[in-house]
C-alpha cells in the first residue's frame, strides 16, 4: 500500500487539500453533530442491516487503520431502508481512534469526542463495483458507531485478538465467520447527512448514517487498538493512533434524525 498521506504533522488532515482539493468541498466529513440543530424526519425508514456472518474474509492493516473485508459480489450482507433507496452491500468495516481516551472519533456530538468510531462501509448496487460507486453522489453509505469507555465489550474481542497478526502496514490474515451485526448497539436510531470519505480521496459520495447509541469499549481494549503500527516492517516504528480527521464545515447542510 503506497500512500502519500497520513495523520502526522507533515502529511496529516491539514495537508490533504494539497493533493486532494476536494478536501475544501461543500460536503466533507466528518462533522460535529449538534442534536438541537437536527430535524426529525418522519419519512426516514428504519435501518435494515442483513449481514451474513459467513461473508467475512480477511483483516488487513492498510497503514491508516485496520479493516475487516467482506465478500461483496453477491447481495448477502446488505444495508437497506434508512435514508437510502435500493440495496447497498457491505464491503468492509474499520475504526478510527486516539492516542488517549479523550479523543479518537471523527464525528463529534455537541463538540464531544469519543475514544473510537466504527465505520461500516457499503456501496450502492446500482453501480457495478465499489470503485465506480465511490465516485457517485449516492454511491456509498457508511454507518458510524461511537465507542464509549466502559465495561469491556466481548463483541470486540475476536477482532482485537486478531490484531497481533497484522501489527504492521500491509499485513493481512484470514478472518472468517465474523458477524458484523454483533458490533451494533441495541437502538438503531440515527442521524443522517450527505458527506464524504473521511480519508483521501475524500470523495463526496457518502450518505452518512451515525447511530445515536454508542457501544462500550474498555481502556485495556483501547490499548489493543494502539498496539498497531502505521509503519511497515523495516520502517521507523510509528504507533497507529490519532488516525481521525477533525470535523469539517457544515456549509449549509441539514442533519436529519430518525427519532423524535
Ligand atoms: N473513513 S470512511 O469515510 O469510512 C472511508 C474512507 C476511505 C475509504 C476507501 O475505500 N478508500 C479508498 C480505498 O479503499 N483505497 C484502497 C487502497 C488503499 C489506499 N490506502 C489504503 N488502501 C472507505 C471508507
Ligand atoms: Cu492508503
Ligand atoms: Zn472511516
Amino acid at each position: 500500500m503506497s500512500h502519500s498521506w497520513g495523520y502526522g504533522p507533515s502529511d496529516g488532515p491539514e495537508k490533504w487539500c494539497d493533493g486532494f482539493p476536494v478536501a475544501n468541498g461543500p460536503r466533507q466529513s466528518p462533522i460535529d453533530i449538534i442534536p438541537g440543530q437536527t430535524s426529525y424526519d418522519s419519512t426516514l425508514k428504519p435501518l435494515k442491516l442483513n449481514y451474513d456472518p459467513s461473508n467475512s474474509t480477511d483483516i488487513l492493516n492498510n497503514g491508516h487503520s485496520f479493516q475487516v473485508g467482506f465478500v461483496d459480489d453477491v447481495d448477502s450482507s446488505t444495508l437497506t431502508g434508512g435514508p437510502i433507496t435500493g440495496i447497498y452491500r457491505l464491503k468492509q468495516f474499520h475504526f478510527h481512534w486516539g492516542a488517549s481516551d479523550d479523543r479518537g472519533s471523527e464525528h463529534t456530538v455537541n463538540g464531544i469526542k469519543f475514544p473510537c468510531e466504527l465505520h461500516l462501509v457499503h456501496w450502492n448496487t446500482k453501480y457495478p463495483s465499489f470503485g465506480e460507486a465511490a465516485s457517485e453522489p449516492d454511491g456509498l453509505a457508511v454507518v458510524g458507531v461511537f465507542l464509549k469507555i466502559g465495561a469491556a465489550n466481548p463483541r470486540l474481542q475476536k477482532v482485537l485478538d486478531a490484531l497481533g497478526a497484522i501489527k504492521s502496514k500491509g499485513k493481512q490474515t484470514t478472518f472468517s465467520n465474523f458477524d458484523a451485526k454483533t458490533l451494533l448497539p441495541c437502538s438503531l436510531d440515527y442521524w443522517t447527512y450527505d458527506g464524504s470519505l473521511t480519508t483521501p480521496p475524500l470523495l463526496e459520495s457518502v450518505t452518512w448514517i451515525v447511530l445515536k447509541e454508542p457501544i462500550s469499549v474498555s481502556p485495556t481494549q483501547m490499548g489493543k487498538f494502539r498496539s498497531l503500527m502505521f509503519s511497515g516492517d523495516g520502517e521507523a516504528p510509528c504507533c497507529m493512533q490519532d488516525n481521525y480527521r477533525p470535523p469539517q464545515p457544515l456549509k449549509g447542510r441539514k442533519v436529519r434524525r430518525s427519532f423524535k
